[in-house]
């Protein structure tokens, strides 16, 4: 298995400018998390080799190949259309790199068999494409992008076009399989949760740059910026006056160790909820298992989200006040 590392890398096209470094380690599984438009899948296709950057290098294992052309890079790739030949069955467009490469026939049939077990569709190798499920089609997909033995995996948007509970189940199934394999990956996808279900770390990216990389609770957790924070969840953000390195709203306390403006944020599950007179309930809503309370201090909104037997209350009782306390927070940059 390899590294993938961008240096420098630069694209621009009319209204648009990508600027990234980039290092993927050996065997991991890096995501690509952003809005649309911010430049996930030029990145990916640069790694590719399928766009040429106009500046900077893409090293595999630290070998230049900015000048080599995808079929020469060794890696199996991903696109969210699943691109399957239709007039062909499973196992011909499994088999379609391994024909193209001209390997003898023994080592195609063992390497198609070892890739639909890995996928889990053996036995369906003579169907068609339009005689499968959208979940299978992708399916053949990773299996052919597999099966060629790459020695990067590039996944872009692959379950965008699939049902949620689908999407999951196969989620969990592409981590199962790069995990087996130790296969480096780089996964685009737009989705927060589907990234953090899958990731080792994940770039977050914004108007064509990474703006924060790192383990998904770590950038869950303590976001640098607003719009990290804002992209992977619900946030807490309050803008408050800090003095003698403590900013204050209400009984709320942060110590935050500098003085003048700061950014304060938690998420909703870092809000204990008490007994108590803190803060004003103006709105609650029951969800699976737990409850979210929307909360007034001095004008500022918290958003509070508990699990049912965490409340010092019952759910269909909820009180006009509550006291809250802020277990854990960080502050974002101003
Ligand atoms: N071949 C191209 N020619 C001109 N502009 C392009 C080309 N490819 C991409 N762009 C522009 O570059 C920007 C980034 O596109 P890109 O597809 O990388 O973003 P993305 O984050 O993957 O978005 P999405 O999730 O919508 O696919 C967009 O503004 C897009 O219009």
């Amino acid at each position: 298995m390899v590294s993938v590392e961008l240096r420098n890398v630069s694209k621009r096209w009319d209204g648009f400018e990508l600027r990234v470094d980039l290092s993927v380690k050996d065997g991991e599984f890096l995501t690509l998390l952003g809005p649309s438009g911010c430049g996930k899948t030029t990145t990916l296709r640069i790694i590719a080799g399928l766009e040429k950057p106009d500046s900077g290098r893409v090293l595999f294992d630290g070998t230049d190949v900015t000048d080599l052309e995808p079929n020469e890079r060794n890696i199996g790739i991903v696109f969210q259309d699943y691109a399957l030949f239709p007039h062909m069955t499973v196992f011909k467009n499994i088999a379609f790199g391994l024909e193209m490469r001209k390997l003898p026939r023994g080592e195609i049939e063992r390497r198609v068999k070892w890739a639909l077990e890995l996928v889990g569709l053996s036995g369906l190798e003579n169907r068609y494409p339009e005689q499968l499920s959208g979940g299978q089609q992708q399916r053949v997909a990773l299996a052919r992008a597999l099966v060629i033995e790459p020695e990067v995996l590039l996944l872009d948007e692959p379950l965008s076009n699939l049902d949620a509970k689908i999407r999951e189940r196969l989620r969990s199934e592409i981590r199962r399989i790069q995990r087996e394999l130790g296969i480096t990956t780089v996964y685009v996808t737009h989705d927060q949760e589907e990234a953090m279900a899958v990731s080792d770390r994940i770039a977050v990216m914004n108007v064509g740059r990474i703006e924060q990389i790192g383990e998904p609770l770590e950038l869950y957790y303590k976001p640098r910026t607003e719009f990290v924070a804002r992209f992977l969840g619900t946030s807490n953000i309050l803008e408050l006056e800090a003095e003698n390195g403590v900013a204050r709203l209400g009984n709320l306390e942060f110590s935050v160790g500098v003085d003048g403006k700061v950014k304060v944020f938690f998420r909703p599950e870092s809000v204990l909820i008490t007994e108590g007179e803190d803060a004003t309930v103006t709105g609650y809503e029951l969800l699976p298992g737990r409850m979210r309370l929307y909360l007034d201090v001095e004008g500022h909104t918290i958003i509070a989200e508990r699990p049912l037997p965490d409340l010092p209350f019952e759910p269909n009782r909820v009180p006009p006040r509550v006291g809250i306390l802020v277990r854990s927070f960080s502050l974002l940059s101003l």
